[in-house]
């Protein structure tokens, strides 16, 4: 698979899947308790390779928690989630090369600068030298970040920052990318950037998986889950769910309202 402009994945092959012909994250009957609360229950779906996947629902619906298993960073209470056919549980150390996850709130620190940042991140992954050159120019010039490299990363807008972060993420040429509402509270014109970033990743290959809190996004994405109380309501392609409503909005709502009217009927018939 080539990534001619950005993602050069010079010193890796993309791994085979067993079992799968192109899904490079799969979930199955996933579920996460925090002891009595039930964030993520018996979710199961599929992110082909190469597409943009949109997770969008309510406040609290377990969207973050799902990613997090996704990540590595949380351990699943029961289901399977593989990438690349690898379990994202006994494989961590090859699922984390694989992927860049970007959480809601991104560890940058304030005080370093953009460049500083980004060296922190290469520091990581023992990227230096000339490599960590050509990354830089790569990554932080993509992020259009370059001009300003020796500013503290606290003095940027909240775009700047979320770009930044996303420059970071990307240091270790990862061919996945699991995002947390990546946008969250940045101004409409450096979402839109940050969109058209994500989509030339898209283009060159990536697997994007992202949480959103605006339907416009989860209308740029091939396939979007809705996700309410811990579970997957519904999966499809946002022009098939403007086919059976007016919009992905009134689908997200409609759906949501469903099932909150049953849960209220339940309890009143209790
Ligand atoms: N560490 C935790 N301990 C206990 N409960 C938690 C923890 N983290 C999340 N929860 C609960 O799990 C449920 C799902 O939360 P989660 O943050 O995954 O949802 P979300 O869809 O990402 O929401 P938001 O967009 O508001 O972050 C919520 O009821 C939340 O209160």
């Amino acid at each position: 698979m080539p990534f001619p402009i950005l993602i050069s994945h010079s010193n890796r092959e993309c791994l085979p899947m067993p079992g799968s012909a192109d899904a490079m994250i799969r979930v199955e009957k996933a579920s996460l308790r925090y002891g009595d609360v039930e964030a993520v229950q018996g979710v199961s779906f599929s992110v082909a390779a190469g597409s943009m996947f949109g997770l969008v629902g309510s406040d609290g619906a377990g969207k973050t928690s799902l990613l997090r298993m996704i990540a590595t960073m949380i351990q699943p209470s029961a289901g399977t989630i593989t990438i690349s056919g690898l379990d994202v549980f006994t494989h961590r150390k090859q699922i984390r090369d694989l992927i860049g996850y970007m959480p809601q709130r991104f560890g940058l620190y304030q005080d370093l600068t953009v460049e500083e940042n980004f060296h922190f991140f290469m520091n990581i992954y023992g990227i230096k030298g000339s490599e960590g050159e050509r990354r830089k120019e790569r990554y932080l010039g993509f992020s259009h970040l370059l001009p300003f490299i020796r500013r503290p990363a606290g003095q940027l807008s909240g775009g700047m920052k979320q770009k930044l972060g996303l420059a970071c993420v990307l240091v270790h040429e990862p061919q996945v990318l699991v995002l947390d509402e990546p946008t969250n509270g940045v101004d409409p014109a450096s979402r839109r950037e940050f969109w058209d970033m994500l989509k030339i990743m898209q283009n060159q290959g990536m697997t994007i998986l992202t949480s959103t809190a605006y339907l416009d996004e989860g209308e740029k994405c091939d396939q979007v889950a809705i996700m309410h109380r811990a579970r997957i309501l519904d999966i499809a392609a946002p022009e098939a769910m403007r086919s059976r409503f007016s919009s992905l909005e009134e689908a997200v709502i409609d759906r949501i309202q469903e099932v909150d009217r049953g849960l209220q009927h339940e309890s009143f018939n209790r």
